[in-house]
C-alpha cells in the first residue's frame, strides 16, 4: 500500500465539498477520478499534493502521516490543466526547475541536473525540443514538457488535474496512450482527474467515480463500465434508458421486453428498475408486440430508433444502421435486451443502495 486516504471531509463556508472519502493507492497504480463539475475531484487532488487541509480525515503515505507534511516534504509532482511553464526558460531549464531549487544539501550538482534533464526529454520523446521556448510550442506539446518538469524530481505521487482538458479531441487521443506507456515505463504512482469517461477508461487501472463529495464506487474500468454500483453511475456511464420492471424469483419482467439474457438477480420479489444503454436493446418486428417504432433517425453509422407502448413507456434504442435495415416506423417490435442493471425499488431514486452483484459473478471476473 502507498498512499491510504479515510474519512477525509472538507468544507467551504456552508459547501460540504468532500464528504467522507475512503480510498488507497498501491504503489504503481494508474488511479482516474472521474466525476461531473463540482464533485470534488480537484478539491481532493489539492489536499493530497499539500496544497488544502481537511476537516476531518487523515491521509498517509507509506504509514506516514502527510497532514502534517507540508508540500515540499511529500514530494509530488503536479500537472494541471492550464500548466505555466516559465515562458523566459527553455524546455530543458523549465524541466530543470524543481530540481534546481531543491535546499543545497538535496540539490544535484549542476551535471547530474543536465543529465536527469536529457534522460527526461528523451524518455518523454520531447528531445528535439530541448531549446525551445514555451511560446513555441503546441498545447500537447507544452503539457509533455510540463509532465517532464514534474517528473524530473522522482515524485513519490504524481498528480494530474485534467492534463489534456484544453486540448483538442485528436491530440488528446495520442497524450493519453504516450501518458499510459511513461506511466508504465516508470511506474510512478498516478492520480489523474477528469469528466472524460473515455479517457478515464482507456488510461487508468481503477477508476474511483465521484459524486457531490462522495465516492460512488471504486473499481477496475470494465467491472465498473459492466456492473455500476449505484442509479448515480448507472446513468453517468450512459444507461439512460430507464424501465419499471417486476422482480419475480430474481428475474426482471416487463411486457414487450425480452430480458432472458439478463442474469439472475438476489432481490426481493417486487418492483425495480432496469437501467440500460440504448444500444444494448435490439427492436424485433413481431406484429403481436406491445411497442411500436414512433421515431427513426440515422446518425450516418448509427440507427436511431424510438419505441413506445400504450402506457407511454418510451425506449430508445441504437444499432449500426445496416442492422436496422428492416425496421419502420409504426411497426410494431419486441425488445430484446442484451445487458442492463437492476436497482430496486420504482422511482429509482439517485441514492438507492447498490445492487450486490450475484457472487459467483463477482469470482469469475479477473
Ligand atoms: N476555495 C474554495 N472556496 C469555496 N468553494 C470552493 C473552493 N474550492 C472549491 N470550491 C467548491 O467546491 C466544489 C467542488 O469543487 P472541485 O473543484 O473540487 O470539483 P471538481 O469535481 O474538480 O470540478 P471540476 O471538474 O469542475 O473541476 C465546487 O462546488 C466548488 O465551487
Amino acid at each position: 500500500m502507498s498512499l491510504a486516504i479515510s474519512h477525509l471531509a472538507r468544507r467551504f463556508d456552508t459547501t460540504q465539498v468532500l464528504r467522507g472519502i475512503d480510498l488507497t493507492v498501491g504503489k504503481g497504480e494508474l488511479i482516474a477520478l472521474l466525476g461531473p463539475s463540482g464533485s470534488g475531484k480537484t478539491t481532493l487532488l489539492r489536499i493530497i499534493a499539500g496544497l488544502d487541509w481537511p476537516d476531518a480525515g487523515a491521509l498517509s503515505f507509506n504509514g506516514t502521516d502527510w497532514l502534517v507534511k507540508s508540500a515540499a516534504e511529500r514530494r509530488i509532482g503536479f500537472v494541471f490543466q492550464h500548466y505555466a511553464l516559465f515562458p523566459h526558460m527553455t524546455v530543458r531549464d523549465n524541466i530543470a526547475f524543481g530540481l534546481t531549487v531543491l535546499p543545497r544539501a538535496d540539490r544535484p550538482g549542476k551535471a547530474q541536473i543536465a543529465a536527469t534533464v536529457d534522460r527526461l526529454l528523451a524518455f518523454l520523446q520531447i528531445d528535439g525540443l530541448a531549446d525551445r521556448y514555451p511560446a513555441e510550442l503546441s498545447g500537447g506539446q507544452r503539457q509533455r514538457v510540463a509532465l517532464g518538469r514534474a517528473m524530473a524530481i522522482e515524485p513519490r505521487v504524481l498528480l494530474l488535474d485534467e492534463p489534456f482538458g484544453a486540448l483538442d479531441a485528436q491530440v488528446r487521443r495520442d497524450l493519453r496512450r504516450w501518458l499510459r506507456g511513461v506511466h508504465d515505463s516508470a511506474g510512478t504512482t498516478t492520480i489523474f482527474v477528469t469528466h472524460d469517461q473515455e479517457e478515464a477508461f482507456e488510461l487508468a487501472d481503477r477508476v474511483v467515480v465521484m459524486n457531490g463529495g462522495v465516492i460512488e464506487q471504486t473499481g477496475h474500468p470494465d467491472e465498473i463500465y459492466d456492473h455500476p454500483a449505484t442509479p448515480f453511475v448507472a446513468r453517468f456511464l450512459g444507461l439512460t434508458v430507464e424501465v419499471p420492471v417486476t422482480i419475480r424469483s430474481g428475474r426482471a419482467q416487463a411486457a414487450g421486453l425480452d430480458l432472458t439474457a439478463l442474469p439472475r438477480r438476489a432481490l426481493p420479489d417486487g418492483p425495480a428498475t432496469l437501467f440500460l444503454r440504448p444500444a444494448d436493446i435490439q427492436p424485433v418486428p413481431d406484429p403481436a408486440a406491445p411497442f411500436r417504432v414512433t421515431e427513426i433517425a440515422s446518425t450516418g453509422a448509427l440507427l436511431r430508433i424510438v419505441a413506445e407502448n400504450a402506457a407511454a413507456c418510451r425506449i430508445e434504442a441504437e444499432m449500426p444502421r445496416r442492422q436496422g435495415r428492416d425496421l419502420r416506423k409504426d411497426q410494431p417490435v419486441a425488445l430484446r435486451v442484451i445487458a442492463g442493471q437492476i436497482f430496486p425499488g420504482g422511482a429509482a431514486p439517485a441514492d438507492a443502495a447498490p445492487v450486490e452483484a450475484p457472487k459467483a459473478l463477482k469470482e469469475s471476473r479477473p
